[in-house]
């Protein structure tokens, strides 16, 4: 198959690895890599990848049967914007569904009477880090949610991603049910607040390892409201427990912080954020966790927690989080459509 990768990042990347060694056609489409790149990878697996750019973002969909997002949540809406109107019958996957941007590409394509199959994951296929240059990738995960729309039939959609990347998918009802399944935010929002300083101070931090009582402890509270407000509208979405469990096959289940421990004692090395410019903060807060509130305050189920949270982040870094997510509004108005009474 063909396919486009969207995103330049080490799980761009690491899809772009994974789909060349299941013997597809691959291009990146990357503003930082314009023209491609030569990549080595160690980890889960390890090697070096020819991967060729794609050209123009025209091009780049042009001759493709599927586009694969693995752009940040900051520069989603860009790229999203200018793929509606050139899109003609492709599918196009998101890759860690956290911003509900399918939710802002199916409306952008009815706006520009343009069509292609959307397929929503809960999140990535694969973990991974850059360090010195190198990806260095983490697991490949056994399950995956994934939700289609679009209009796209169920069964070819799940078809679709085992042709791409194996038989770990599981077929859930509604985008709108995946975006609320994404673990990332509530986990990076309890750990980037308990670990600050360390961000801000640029230290070398081990990621599971200050996932320390304490911070499992936060995460675990903010997870439920997650549920409850995912419960609002009749989901059943996974727990934060059952989530490393799939995340980590053969770990004991326990608390999140027990969890946590055994991932680092497993494999250290996944390090946490050096920059408040993290994607820990820019993209969870603003496009992962925003838009959840939102929906909350809309729909009657409180999220104290998540709201105090997020207004304490705001207050250590100055910022105006609700301002940065440029979907919200269009996100926030598809979801109560498509959620109908649930949310009046
Ligand atoms: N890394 C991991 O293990 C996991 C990642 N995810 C999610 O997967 C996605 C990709 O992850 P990862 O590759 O690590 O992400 P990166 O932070 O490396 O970003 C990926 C790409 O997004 C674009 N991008 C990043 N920041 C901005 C910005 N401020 N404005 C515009 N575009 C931006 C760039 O695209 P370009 O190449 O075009 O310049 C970049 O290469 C993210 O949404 C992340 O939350 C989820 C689970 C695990
Ligand atoms: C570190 C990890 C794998 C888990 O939080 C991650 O999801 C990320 O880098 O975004």
């Amino acid at each position: 198959m063909k396919i486009t990768v969207i995103g330049g990042g080490p799980v761009g990347l690491t899809y772009c690895a994974l789909l060349q060694q299941g013997g597809h056609s691959v291009r990146l489409w990357s503003q930082t890599h314009p023209d491609g790149l030569n990549q080595r990878f160690d980890g889960t697996f390890s090697g070096d990848h020819v991967i060729p750019g794609a050209g123009s973002l025209e091009d780049a969909v042009k001759d493709a049967d599927v586009v694969l997002l693995a752009r940040c949540a900051q520069g989603m809406q860009d790229v999203l914007d200018r793929l509606a109107p050139i899109l003609d019958g492709q599918t196009v996957i998101f890759s860690a569904e956290l911003s509900f941007g399918s939710i802002y590409l199916a409306h952008a394509l009815m706006r520009s009477q343009a069509r292609a199959g959307i397929v929503s994951w809960s999140t990535t296929v694969a973990t991974a880090q850059r360090r010195d240059g190198v990806v260095r990738v983490g697991t490949v995960r056994d399950v995956i949610d994934m939700a289609v729309s679009g209009g796209m039939d169920a069964q070819d959609g799940l078809r679709l991603c085992q042709e791409l990347f194996g038989d770990r998918f599981r077929l859930k009802s509604s985008p709108a049910l995946i975006g609320m399944s994404n673990l990332n935010p509530p986990i990076h929002l309890a750990n980037s607040l308990a670990n600050l300083t360390r961000i801000e101070r640029a230290e070398d931090w081990e990621n599971y390892q200050c996932i320390t009582p304490v911070v499992g402890r936060m995460i675990e509270a903010l997870d439920t409201e997650r549920l409850a407000l995912a419960g609002r509208f009749g989901f059943e979405v996974r727990d934060v427990f059952d989530h490393y469990m799939m995340t980590f096959p053969g770990i004991r289940r326990g608390s999140v912080s027990e969890m946590a421990q055994q991932v680092y004692e497993r494999a250290p090395g996944t390090m946490g954020p050096r920059s408040l410019e993290t994607r820990y903060i820019t993209e969870d807060v603003p496009f992962g966790l925003i838009p959840l509130c939102e929906l909350g305050r809309r729909s009657g189920v409180p999220m104290p927690l998540h709201e105090a949270a997020i207004g304490t982040l705001s207050t250590y870094l100055g910022r105006d989080f609700r301002a940065q997510n440029g979907m919200l509004e269009t996100v926030v108005a598809e979801l109560q459509d498509l959620l109908g009474a649930a949310t009046s």
